[in-house]
């Protein structure tokens, strides 16, 4: 293992989304410099000498110690840590040009939620091909972390999860400040297939409150979410107490109740009956990972022989045209079971 800063300083984030962005001033608020990296030289400017990112943060005012660039190489150089803002399915893509870049000794950290199409890889295991670096080493972070809340500096929690315990501590300590307050945890695992699954979970109860249900069927929903996505991780090994957590039901329950989540609003869209082309266009160039993950997550928990109804139905919905109202009738017409089998 290469050695590491275990007094991280200088940060780049790459990627200035919304929790690219939220995450940068998470650090900047904890005193560190932070370099990022934004697709758009625009942004980059923006967030330099403006020290904003109206199109994904409206509102918010950026720590000045944090710059950006749309020069990867520039963004790098230095990083002791190096934390990774895009999108899952494109996480590939991006870390492929990046990978020569890295610094070696540079801790990496994942803020993606999601299971990668075709190779149904999670992202610490994605970044860890690529990077060429043990995925025991990566800290992923998760928990309930809607950016914007977090942008506001309203209190939030979260989980860095890493099996290499120091260097999660390590991230901790770069994270800490007085509005966000980061623990560690060794169930990467579960960390990161409870941040994918949510979103999932999240699409369904935004479909919900689309076809006008109440809070009994939400309940509904959050409640059998998290029993299928805990039945996916203990097969894949997690901690059955990591989904009772931060990461599990913490995340689930943010993502599920609020209106600023892309996810449950995209499934709100679907319900009230758009179509994915229209629910799509309307997300403003923003990710809603559900989407994509309901079928990546649905094909790995198959590929185990684990039942995940909920996911299963919205895949149906999402991309194969079957409409929510059927899907929850299907959902309801399952063969009766015991609570816990
Ligand atoms: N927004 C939130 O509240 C939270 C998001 N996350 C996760 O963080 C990850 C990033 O999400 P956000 O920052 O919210 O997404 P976003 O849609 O707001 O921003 C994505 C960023 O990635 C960049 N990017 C680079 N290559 C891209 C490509 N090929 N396609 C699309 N975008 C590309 C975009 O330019 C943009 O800066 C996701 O996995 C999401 O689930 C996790 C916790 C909170
Ligand atoms: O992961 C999130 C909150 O923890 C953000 O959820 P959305 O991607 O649905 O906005």
């Amino acid at each position: 293992m290469a050695a590491f800063a275990t007094d991280v300083q200088r940060v780049t984030v790459l990627g200035a989304g919304s929790w690219g962005t939220a995450f940068a001033k998470v650090l900047g608020d904890a005193g560190r410099d932070v370099t990022m990296w934004a697709r758009r030289e625009s942004v980059a400017e923006e967030i330099t000498t403006r020290h904003s990112n109206e199109s994904y943060l409206p509102g918010t005012r950026l720590p000045e110690r944090i710059t950006a660039t749309a020069d990867p190489a520039a963004a790098l150089e230095g990083a002791q840590a190096v934390v990774l803002g895009v999108p899952s399915q494109s996480l590939r893509k991006n870390l492929t040009a990046w990978q020569p870049l890295l610094p070696p000794e540079a801790i990496l950290v994942s803020l993606a939620k999601g299971v990668e199409l075709g190779t149904l890889k999670r992202m610490s295991e994605v970044i860890a091909e690529l990077a060429k670096v043990d995925a025991g080493e990566i800290v992923v972070v998760s928990g309930p972390n809607l950016a914007r809340e977090i942008a506001a500096a309203q209190p939030a929690a979260a989980v860095l999860a890493c099996a290499d315990h120091e260097r999660a501590v390590a991230i901790q300590r770069a994270s800490s400040n007085q509005y966000f307050r980061p623990y560690t945890n060794t169930d990467v695992v579960g960390c990161e297939l409870g941040g994918a699954c949510k979103n999932v979970i999240a699409l369904s109860c935004g479909m919900a409150a689309g076809l006008g249900l109440g809070a009994n069927t939400m309940a509904t929903l959050i409640t059998r979410g998290l029993a299928e996505m805990a039945r996916l991780g203990t097969k894949l090994g997690a901690d059955p107490l990591t989904f009772a957590g931060l990461a599990g039901v913490g995340d689930l329950v943010a993502t599920c109740s609020s209106p600023l989540s892309r996810n449950r609003t995209f499934g709100e869209r679907l319900g009230r009956g758009d179509t994915l082309e229209q629910a799509q266009a309307a997300t403003g160039g923003q990710v809603a990972e559900g989407v994509a993950s309901c079928s990546s997550i649905r094909e790995l928990a198959r590929s185990l022989g684990v039942d995940m109804p909920i996911t299963d139905a919205m895949h149906r919905v999402c991309h194969e045209g079957v409409d929510p109202r059927q899907a929850g009738a299907e959902l309801l017409g399952r063969s009766q079971k015991h609570e816990w089998s």
